[in-house]
C-alpha cells in the first residue's frame, strides 16, 4: 500500500496550451454551469469571512472568534501573523519567474503521471469535462530538482525562497492549528500525537502549491480553480492583492473573500473536518479570473505526517455525538481524494446505527500506522 504523499496520484494530462498568450476563450476552456460539480448562485456579497488579528497583546478574543469562524465559515482571514511583507514580495518575484518561461521550459519540470510535485494543470481537472483556466507547480520540501530542471545555472534564489516560505508557513500552520482546535477546547495534551516519543512537539507534513491565472479574454465563461474543499488540516492561501477567491456558504452561496494587503486566508480542511468530528465544515472554495490581471495565489497545504492516522478526537466524542469517521491516513485520504473527489469524504463517514455505538471510548483520535 503507498504511504507516501507523492504515491496517491494517477497518470494525469499535463497542460500546453500557453494560456498567457491566447485571445479567445477556447471550447475546451468554456464552461457552463452542467460542467461544474457544485451550484453556480451567486452570493449579493453582503458579508464575507471573518478578519482576525493574531497580535497577542491586542485584547481580542482570538479563540472564541476563531471558533466562530470556523463553525460558520470554515475559512477566515488574519491580519499581525508576523510574516514579513518581503517574503511576501519573493515568493510573488519567485513564483511569476517560474510561470513567465517558456511552456517547453516549464513542461521539463512536469509533475510525472505517478508524482505529486511539478509543473501542471490542478489534480483534480480530470473530474471535469472542461480545461481550467491556470496552471500550478507543486513544492513538497526542497524544489531543487524541478528548480535545476527550469533554471539549470540560476536555480538558488528560487530555492532559497521557497524554503523559507515553507519554513515560516510551518510555524504559522502549527500555531493555527492549536488555535483552531483550542477553540474546540483541546489542549496538546489530548491529542497524543502532538507530543512526540522524546518530549518534543511534533510537527506536520506540507505541499505548497504556486497557482498561476493569466488575465482571461472571456472570464464568465472560465473557471480558473473548480470548486473543492483541500484534503488539509488546514490550508493558508496568499491571494497576492487580486481578487479571485470565492467561498461557498449554503443560503448566500458564492462568497467573494476579498484581498487585504498583508492578509492570509486561511481554511479548513478535510483533516480538520474530521479531527473535529464535523463540527467545523471544509470549506467549499473554487478561484474565479479577470480580464485585465494576472493572479498568482500561494497555497501551504498543511497535513499530517502521512503514516499518521486521523480520526475524531476522543474528547469532542461522546454517547450523543459519535464519531462521524473513522480513521484515516493522510496519504490515504489523498488517494481516496484522487479516485473519489468530491465523495472522499462521504467514502471515510462512518454509518452510526441509531442505538448508539459500543466503541466511542476505544477511538483516541490517532493511531500510527
Ligand atoms: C497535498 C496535496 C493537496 C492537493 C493534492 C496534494 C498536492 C496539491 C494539492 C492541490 C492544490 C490545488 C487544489 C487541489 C484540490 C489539487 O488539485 O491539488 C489540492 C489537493 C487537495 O487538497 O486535495
Ligand atoms: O487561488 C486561489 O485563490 C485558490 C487556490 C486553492 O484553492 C488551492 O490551491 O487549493
Ligand atoms: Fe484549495
Amino acid at each position: 500500500m503507498p504511504s507516501r504523499i507523492s504515491d496517491s496520484f494517477k497518470g494525469q494530462s499535463q497542460t500546453r496550451l500557453d494560456l498567457n498568450t491566447i485571445k479567445e476563450l477556447p471550447e475546451s476552456h468554456a464552461w457552463t454551469s452542467s460542467d461544474d460539480h457544485y451550484p453556480s448562485e451567486n452570493s449579493c456579497n453582503f458579508e464575507s469571512i471573518p478578519v482576525i488579528d493574531l497580535d497577542n497583546n491586542s485584547n481580542n478574543n482570538v479563540l472564541e472568534n476563531i471558533g466562530h469562524a470556523c463553525k460558520k465559515w470554515g475559512a477566515f482571514q488574519i491580519i499581525n501573523h508576523n510574516v514579513s511583507e518581503r517574503l511576501f514580495q519573493d515568493i510573488e518575484v519567485a513564483g511569476k519567474s517560474l510561470f513567465s518561461l517558456p511552456m517547453q521550459q516549464k513542461l521539463k519540470a512536469s509533475r510525472s503521471p505517478e508524482g505529486v510535485t511539478g509543473y501542471g494543470v490542478a489534480r483534480i481537472s480530470s473530474f471535469f469535462s472542461k480545461l481550467m483556466w491556470s496552471e500550478g507547480f507543486t513544492i513538497v520540501g526542497s524544489p531543487i530538482e524541478h528548480a535545476r530542471q527550469l533554471w539549470p545555472k540560476d536555480y538558488k534564489k528560487f530555492c532559497e525562497v521557497i524554503e523559507e516560505y515553507e519554513k515560516e508557513m510551518e510555524k504559522l500552520a502549527g500555531r493555527l492549528m492549536w488555535l483552531m482546535l483550542g477553540s474546540l477546547g483541546i489542549t496538546k495534551d489530548d491529542v497524543k500525537w502532538a507530543v512526540g516519543a522524546k518530549g518534543e512537539s511534533k510537527g506536520g507534513c506540507a505541499a505548497l502549491q504556486l497557482n498561476s491565472y493569466p488575465a482571461c479574454p472571456d472570464p464568465d465563461r472560465a473557471m480558473g480553480l473548480a470548486a473543492h474543499t483541500d484534503s488539509t488540516i488546514l490550508t493558508i492561501l496568499q491571494q497576492n492583492n487580486t481578487s479571485g477567491l470565492q467561498v461557498f456558504q449554503e443560503g448566500s452561496g458564492w462568497v467573494t473573500v476579498p484581498p487585504m494587503p498583508g492578509a492570509l486566508v486561511v481554511n479548513v480542511g478535510d483533516l480538520l473536518h474530521i479531527l473535529s468530528n464535523g463540527s467545523y465544515p471544509s470549506v467549499l472554495h473554487r478561484a474565479v479570473v479577470n480580464s485585465t490581471r494576472h493572479r498568482l495565489s500561494v497555497a501551504y497545504l498543511y497535513g499530517r505526517p502521512s503514516g499518521l492516522k486521523v480520526s475524531p478526537l476522543p474528547k469532542l466524542v461522546d454517547q450523543r455525538h459519535p464519531p462521524l469517521y473513522r480513521a484515516v491516513t493522510w496519504s490515504e485520504y489523498l488517494r481516496s481524494k484522487a479516485k473519489h473527489f468530491d465523495k472522499a469524504l462521504s467514502s471515510v463517514r462512518l454509518c452510526v446505527p441509531l442505538s448508539g455505538f459500543a466503541d466511542a471510548k476505544d477511538h483516541d483520535g490517532v493511531q500510527v500506522g
